[in-house]
C-alpha cells in the first residue's frame, strides 16, 4: 500500500495548473488568484479623521476649557483649506485633515458656546484619532499575493485599491459518477418503497457539493451499472472534455467492481491502495481522449471508495488539494492543530487513521461512538478528523492532531 503522503505528493505532481479567466469581484469568492495584486495608490489616500468632532492644532490647547472659533466645515468627500492659526475644524470620520492641524478631539469633549466658539473639554495628543495616510496599504505594495485562495475579507481588499475584476484559475471541468446496481436517488422512490438490498445515493450529493463549493464545474454523468463495457463507455465520452472524471465505489477487489477495469482499459492507473483508514481503496489515474495514448491529451481520473465515510475522507484530503491545484493554489495543506484527547482509542491499527472528533466545549475533544465508514452521521456530528498515526492508541489526556472540517472545504 502507498502512504497517504506519498499519494498526495503523486496527485499533486501531476496537477498542471489549468488556464486564467477574469472574474468581477461577486464571483471571486473561493476562487485561486493567478496574479499579485499591486497597490496603484495608497490606503488610505491621505491622513483623514477617526472621528466625527473638531481638527486642532495640539498645541493651541494645552489646558482643559480652552475655546476657539470653528473656520470651516469638512464632511467626509471633500477637502478643506488649510487651517487658520488659533482656530479649528469641524470635521467627520473620513474626511482628510486639513493641513496645519495635527489631532482630532471627538466632539464628546467638546461643547458649543453660545458665541459659535468650541470649548476643549480635553487635552488632545499630537497625531491623536488622525488615521494616517497608507497606514493600511502603502503605494505599490503587493497586497494579495497569487496562488491564495480568495475569501470575502480578500476580496473587500481587492475593492479597496479599486480592482473591479481578478485573473483567477479556471473552473475545473469534473464529471461525477456514481457506480452502484443498489443506489436509488433520492425523490425517485419513497423511503416505505425501497427495495430490498436498495440504499438510497448519498455520496453524489455531498460530492456534488464539495466540488462546488471548491470552485469546480460539476457534470453530472449520473449512476454507472455494474457492468464494464457501459462504465468505459460512459468514462470515455466525459473525458474528452471534462479536466477530472471521479467516481464513488466500484474500486475495490470484487467482481463487480468495474471502474477501475475501465480506466485500465483506456488509460493508465498510476495509484491504488492508500495506507489510510477509511479511504483504503482510492484510485488515481489518466483517461486517454483517444482510449489509446496520451497524444490527445487526458482526463485525470480519481476513484473514491463507495462507503460513504471513505468517500468523504479521500475527497477532504486528496481530491480538494488537488482541484485547488488545479486552479493554482500553491499552499494547499490544511492547517491542523494541536488538541487534547478526552476518549480512549485502544485499537491498534496498521493504517493511518482519521477519526470523526468534536471539540467538547472545554477545550478537548470528543469522539463518535461509531467510526464504520458507512456511518455518515460521524461526519455532521464532528467538526473535524484527527490524524492518528499507524499504531497508536489514544488515551484521555493525550495531544492529538485535529484537522477542522473548516480547513477542508
Ligand atoms: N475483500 C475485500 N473487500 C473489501 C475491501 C478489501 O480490501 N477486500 N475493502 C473494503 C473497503 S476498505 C472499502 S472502503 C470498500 C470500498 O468498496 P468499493 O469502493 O468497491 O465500493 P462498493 O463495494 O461498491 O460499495 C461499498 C459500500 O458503499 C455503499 N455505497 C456505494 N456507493 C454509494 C453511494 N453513492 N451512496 C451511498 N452508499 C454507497 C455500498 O452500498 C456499499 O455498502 O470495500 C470494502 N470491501
Ligand atoms: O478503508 Mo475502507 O475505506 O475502511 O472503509
Amino acid at each position: 500500500m502507498t502512504s497517504l503522503d506519498e499519494a498526495l505528493q503523486h496527485v499533486l505532481a501531476q496537477a498542471q495548473p489549468l488556464g486564467v479567466e477574469h472574474v468581477d469581484l461577486f464571483n471571486a469568492d473561493g476562487r485561486v488568484l493567478r496574479a499579485d495584486c499591486i497597490s496603484a495608490l495608497q490606503v488610505p489616500p491621505q491622513d483623514n479623521s477617526a472621528m466625527d468632532g473638531y481638527a486642532v492644532r495640539a498645541a493651541e490647547i494645552t489646558t482643559a476649557g480652552v475655546a476657539l472659533a470653528v473656520s470651516q466645515r469638512i464632511p467626509a468627500g471633500h477637502v478643506g483649506t488649510p487651517l487658520q492659526p488659533g482656530t479649528v475644524a469641524r470635521i467627520f470620520t473620513g474626511a482628510p485633515v486639513p493641513s496645519g492641524a495635527d489631532a482630532v478631539l471627538m466632539q464628546e469633549d467638546t461643547q458649543v458656546l453660545q458665541d459659535g466658539t468650541v470649548r476643549f473639554n480635553a487635552v488632545p495628543k499630537h497625531g491623536q484619532n488622525i488615521r494616517r495616510g497608507g497606514e493600511d496599504i502603502a503605494l505599490n505594495s503587493t497586497v494579495l499575493a497569487q496562488g491564495m485562495r480568495l475569501t470575502p475579507a480578500a476580496i473587500g481588499l481587492a475593492a479597496s485599491i479599486g480592482m473591479p475584476e481578478l485573473p483567477v484559475g479556471r473552473k475545473p471541468r469534473v464529471a461525477l459518477f456514481s457506480t452502484g446496481d443498489e443506489l436509488v436517488l433520492p425523490g425517485t422512490v419513497a423511503p416505505q418503497d425501497m427495495p430490498a438490498g436498495s440504499i438510497y445515493n448519498s455520496n453524489r450529493y455531498f460530492l456534488r457539493a464539495l466540488l462546488q463549493r471548491l470552485g469546480c464545474e460539476v457534470v453530472d454523468g449520473g449512476i454507472l451499472p455494474d457492468n464494464l463495457e457501459q462504465t468505459a463507455q460512459a468514462i470515455h465520452r466525459v473525458a474528452q472534455d471534462c479536466d477530472l472524471v471521479l467516481s464513488s465505489a466500484g474500486v475495490s477487489v470484487g467482481e463487480e467492481d468495474h471502474v477501475k477495469p475501465a480506466v485500465e482499459q483506456q488509460g493508465a492507473l498510476n495509484l491504488w491502495m492508500i495506507a489510510m483508514k477509511p479511504g483504503k481503496p482510492f484510485a488515481y489515474g489518466k483517461v486517454f481522449r483517444n482510449g489509446k495514448d496520451a497524444s490527445h491529451g487526458v482526463a485525470h481520473f480519481m476513484g473514491l471508495p463507495g462507503n460513504p465515510v471513505s468517500s468523504f475522507i479521500t475527497f477532504l484530503l486528496l481530491v480538494r488539494p488537488f482541484v485547488l491545484r488545479l486552479q493554482g493554489m500553491d499552499d494547499v495543506a490544511p492547517k491542523a492543530i494541536s488538541v487534547t484527547a478526552q476518549f480512549d482509542w485502544p485499537k491498534l491499527e496498521k493504517r493511518r487513521e482519521f477519526l470523526r472528533a468534536r471539540h467538547d466545549g472545554q477545550g478537548g475533544l470528543a469522539l463518535f461512538g461509531n467510526q464504520g465508514s458507512g456511518v455518515l452521521t460521524s461526519t455532521v456530528w464532528g467538526d473535524g478528523i484527527i490524524d492518528n498515526p499507524p499504531l497508536t492508541p489514544i488515551q484521555p489526556g493525550d495531544t492529538v492532531r485535529f484537522i477542522p472540517f473548516s480547513e477542508l472545504m
